[in-house]
């Protein structure tokens, strides 16, 4: 499949006077496949801005290699820039002008055909609230309005930096179906989010960045298995034998944590290793289900961001959480 985005050790250091040298991105790597919908995840100040920037232009990069669309940027930007449709700033519209309005001027400013603005239009769910002005606006329309100036130029590529951003549950669930609509068509779509339920609900695949590296990469479904460690979750027959059970697995070399109704083990290559030692000392299993991850706990165990009881993590403070700092295919 051909890479529409391709990012290979992307750095880039900002220097300040008060704050010295600031490595936002250090060695960054990246790669998003054509017709796919790319979640681009990480926590604050992890670099999702800095990539973006860069990549369309905005920011020099200190060194690493760019393309878009197989050409390499930024040298290449004057043409590949027409077919990639990008919000990266919130873009201010004139609070007077209806959306049609605004649309006809950026269509004109950009040598596109008036028709496309009703085609826009119809895509983002603008139609019936197209005449109205801008100031008229709750924050999901304004959004969609910025998507759809972004649409104008019918781009293979779109690039949106937190879309849901501000937008409450209805909002972000409408923001949903037109990411995936557009996916549809057969755009590519990327997309940058700290919101992790809706990425694992709208994106074939992700990248997680951390402190400006990438720690995970790949379709959904991979990075949540590849996390999950090998959870399995145990109920017997008898919830009286589960210290028994705890005990008899723990000899043999699992790692369980007990509760009130099951076990929860980890490392577990083999469920049915588990039915087996049980059984042989009388113990009987009546569920033995894997564990997924949610892309949420992937998230925090691999950008060291899970709360601990007690503590304030400071923006841009590296911490370990449990044993994966780095992912298995990381950079
Ligand atoms: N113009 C700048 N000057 C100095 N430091 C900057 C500048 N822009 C970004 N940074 C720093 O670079 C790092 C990465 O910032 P960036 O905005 O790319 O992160 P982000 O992942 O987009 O964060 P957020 O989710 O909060 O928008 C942060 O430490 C940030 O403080």
């Amino acid at each position: 499949m051909p890479a529409v985005l391709e990012i290979e050790g992307l750095r880039k250091t900002y220097k300040s006077r008060r704050r010295g040298e600031r490595h936002a991105l250090d060695g960054f790597d990246m790669r998003v496949d054509a017709g796919q919908v790319h979640g681009f995840l990480g926590p604050n100040g992890s670099g999702k801005t800095t990539t973006l920037r860069t990549l369309l232009g905005l920011i020099r990069a200190n060194a690493g290699q760019m393309a878009l669309l197989g050409r390499e940027v930024p040298a290449a930007l004057p043409e590949v820039a027409g077919q990639v449709g990008a919000i990266v700033e919130s873009p201010q519209f004139f609070p007077h002008f209806s959306a049609r309005d605004t649309l006809s001027l950026l269509a004109g400013a950009g040598n596109v055909a008036p028709r496309r603005v009703d085609e826009v239009l119809e895509l983002v769910g603008l139609r019936d609230r197209a005449g109205e002005r801008v100031k008229t606006y709750s924050l999901g329309m304004k959004q969609r309005l910025a998507v759809a100036s972004a649409l104008l130029k019918d781009p293979k590529l779109l690039i949106l930096d937190e879309p849901a951003n501000g937008l409450d549950p209805g909002g972000i669930r409408e923001m949903r179906t037109l990411m995936r609509d557009l996916a549809a068509s057969g755009m590519t779509v990327v997309l940058s989010s700290h919101i992790l339920g809706e990425i694992q609900l709208i994106c074939d695949s992700v990248t997680i960045i951390s402190l400006g590296r990438r720690v995970a990469f790949g379709p959904v479904e991979e990075v949540l298995a590849r996390y999950s460690g090998g959870a399995v979750r145990v109920r017997l027959e008898a919830a009286t034998d589960l210290p028994l059970a705890a005990e008899t697995l723990r000899r043999s070399g699992v790692q369980v944590t007990g509760y009130d109704d099951h076990l929860m083990l980890a490392g577990v290559d083999k469920p049915a290793t588990v039915t087996r030692l049980l059984a042989e000392h009388g113990l009987y299993v009546s569920e033995l289900a894997p564990v997924t991850a949610d892309l949420e706990s992937v998230f925090l165990e691999l950008t060291a961001t899970a709360p601990v009881p007690g503590q304030h993590r400071q923006v841009d403070e590296s911490r370990k959480v449990g044993g994966h700092t780095q992912g298995g295919q990381s950079a």
